[in-house]
């Protein structure tokens, strides 16, 4: 067995990431870590349900012997006993929580995603907790930026939105479908990407979702953001929708459609915020990015990565930035020496991810 990898999980923001990258990685080259500090830099360090529920899922595909899996531990060991197996999955993070919990699914999903690709079969994931919360992808942001960009690089992958789930309550469901890459079999090494420019803005679409709350609410936030882009000379296609949650909740989720790289931006709503400054959010976190001129979208930035380290061939793009997470996850991905992230620093950064042969 490969010698056991100690991470210092209080490195850079010290938050969850440093763990869901170290599970990714770990499933992927069977790997042992022991992961210490966990979260030291977070107001309640340890593991959290969302946290929890990544392990156990993780642990599930790779038969991993785990140790240190409870809900506030602040050091787990990850043994994976063999490569990612296909499998119907389904991960319940309110169970996990035991009194219930809106922890992200799509931090989960993204944790699974690349080790399942690597398996050697398809695999089914039902994924419950919350799919629109704060700190974490909305299930939009992951739809409409991380997958087309996946798919380009040989992924195949789907997911569904079959339950909103917000905070505080969750009971949201997403369902994804993950097949190894073509021709491969447990042997899928991604297409390399270059994501350097992201072209001329095309088109803003998107939506204002309001769950078990009045109609005029999502009405106002998408009049308010129609409005913040009248002037701008492209189609601006954005919906007012009323749907039903374990909880209310409420955000608007807009997507820029750029010629090359699409970009997603989200805000979310809460007890005595008013609809228009969530509108107010969102608009000005497009705006923010149009103006750094980057092609890829800073979140997006951090998340891929991971799927970037395991691709055949170097890959590079730009970001505004770099921020906390990009730093922290090229330092995670480091510790596995699965591959070189190079970050440029500067308004618009230039990373450049170049997998090391290490399978
Ligand atoms: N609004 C957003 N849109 C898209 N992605 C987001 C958004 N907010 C956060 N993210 C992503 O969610 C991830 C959060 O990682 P982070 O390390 O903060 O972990 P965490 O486990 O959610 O919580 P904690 O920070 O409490 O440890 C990052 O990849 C970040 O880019």
């Amino acid at each position: 067995m490969a010698d056991v990898l100690i991470i210092d999980g209080s490195y850079g923001e010290g938050g969850g990431q440093i763990l869901r990258t170290a599970l990714s990685l770990s499933s992927v080259t069977t790997r042992p870590f022991r992961l210490e500090n966990i979260r030291a830099g977070r107001r309640k360090p340890g593991l959290l349900p969302q946290h929890l529920s990544a392990v156990r899922a993780a642990a599930a595909i790779s038969g991993a012997v785990v140790s240190g899996d409870r809900l506030g531990s602040t050091e787990l060991t990850f043994a994976p006993a063999h490569p990612p197996r296909r499998g119907r999955f389904t991960f319940d993070v309110t169970e996990t929580a035991e009194r219930g919990s809106a922890g992200s699914v799509t931090l989960i999903l993204q944790t699974l995603l690349a080790p399942l690709a690597c398996a050697d079969g398809p695999s089914t994931l039902l994924l419950r907790g919350g799919t629109h919360v704060e700190w974490a992808p909305p299930f939009d942001h992951l739809v409409n930026s991380y997958l087309p960009v996946l798919r380009r690089m040989g992924f195949r992958i789907d997911a569904e939105l079959n339950r909103w789930g917000w905070y505080p309550v969750g009971g949201g469901e997403v369902i994804c479908r993950i097949a190894p890459g073509e021709a491969d079999h447990g042997d899928f090494l991604p297409n390399a990407v270059q994501l350097l420019r992201r072209g001329a803005l095309q088109k803003i679409v998107g939506r204002a979702v309001a769950a078990n709350l009045p109609a005029h609410i999502p009405q106002r936030m998408t009049d308010r953001a129609r409005a913040a882009f009248s002037g701008l000379g492209i189609p601006v296609e954005i919906e007012a929708q009323c749907v039903t949650a374990a909880c209310p909740g409420a955000g608007v989720f807009l997507l820029a459609k750029y010629e090359e790289v699409d970009a997603s931006f989200s805000a979310l709503g809460r007890r005595g915020k008013p609809a228009e400054a969530v509108a107010d959010e969102a608009v000005a976190a497009l705006r923010e990015h149009h103006a750094s001129g980057a092609a890829v979208e800073h979140h997006l930035a951090d998340q891929l990565l991971l799927p970037l380290a395991l691709a055949a061939g170097a890959s590079a793009f730009t970001a505004a930035g770099p921020t906390g997470h990009l730093l922290t996850n090229s330092w995670t991905i480091g510790q596995f020496g699965v591959a070189d992230v190079a970050i440029e620093p500067g308004a618009q950064c230039r990373v450049r991810v170049e997998p090391r042969t290490w399978r």
